[in-house]
């Protein structure tokens, strides 16, 4: 559920992470506090392989975190069992990565609706949800088409709605324009952020491009493991 502008939808403690293989041990993320509150979008701009994918999938619950505590909607993401942490994933965080992954056998409509299966709407509920959001998106037209018959851009786009489906309080993006052309990036970038802005959630959204980074409230980087506002 989208939150009230200001309430804190995302905030990580003394988080930390490294990846062991054979005998190096990689400390990727080393000390990371953050917030991030409803209706504030942040971009994540650092260099590649400093760690962004790492603190967002810990931020998505998609991945743990070795120590320190990651907090969705003031709930902490550590102290819930298997199946409620799959329920805050679901019904509380959109996810958008760089290629759309996108079920490829269904229909863009059925893509955005899925979710909201699992969430347990009713399938005319999440069908008129999914038609609304595409639409957003200038998809009208293409709600029956298969992911393949969709341009990039599209393809995008309905991976974008589908993040948006159940109305999450936060949003994570990791690049998600970044294998987009130059043109079609800036579009699809925009109505991302005009999406996430009139939804009013809170976004962290990782992107190597400075100008995109510009359009978003405020920047953080990655130091040797550690946020910093830029
Ligand atoms: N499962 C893993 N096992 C071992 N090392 C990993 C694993 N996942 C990531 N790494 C390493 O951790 C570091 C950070 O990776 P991560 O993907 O988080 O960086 P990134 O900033 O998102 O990079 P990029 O911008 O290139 O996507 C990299 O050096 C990477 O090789």
């Amino acid at each position: 559920m989208v939150k009230a502008a200001g309430e804190v939808v995302l905030r990580l403690r003394d988080v930390a992470r490294s990846y062991v293989s054979g005998d190096e041990t990689l400390h990727v993320l080393r000390d990371i506090s953050f917030s991030l509150c409803a209706g504030e979008i942040v971009a994540l701009v650092a260099p590649s392989g400093t760690g962004k994918s790492t603190l967002l999938h810990i931020a998505g619950l998609l991945d743990r975190p070795d120590s320190g505590t990651v907090e969705i909607s003031g709930r902490d993401s550590g102290r819930l069992a298997d199946n409620d942490r799959t329920a805050v994933r679901c019904s509380e965080i959109g996810f958008v990565y760089q290629f759309h992954h996108l079920l490829g056998e269904f229909t863009a409509r059925e893509n955005v609706m899925l979710p909201q299966m699992i969430a347990k709407k009713s399938q005319r509920a999440a069908r008129a949800r999914a038609d609304r959001l595409l639409g957003l998106f200038g998809l009208d037209h293409r709600l029956d088409h298969l992911p393949g018959k969709l341009s990039g851009g599209e393809q995008q786009r309905v991976a974008i709605a589908r993040a948006l489906a159940n109305e999450p309080s936060l949003l994570l993006a990791d690049e998600p324009t970044g294998n987009l052309d130059v043109k079609t990036a800036d579009i699809v970038f925009d109505e991302l952020l005009r999406a996430v802005r009139s939804s009013g959630l809170g976004a962290l959204i990782a992107t190597h491009n400075d100008d995109l980074a510009a359009r978003m409230d405020r920047v953080v980087t990655l130091r040797d493991g550690t946020l910093a506002e830029l």
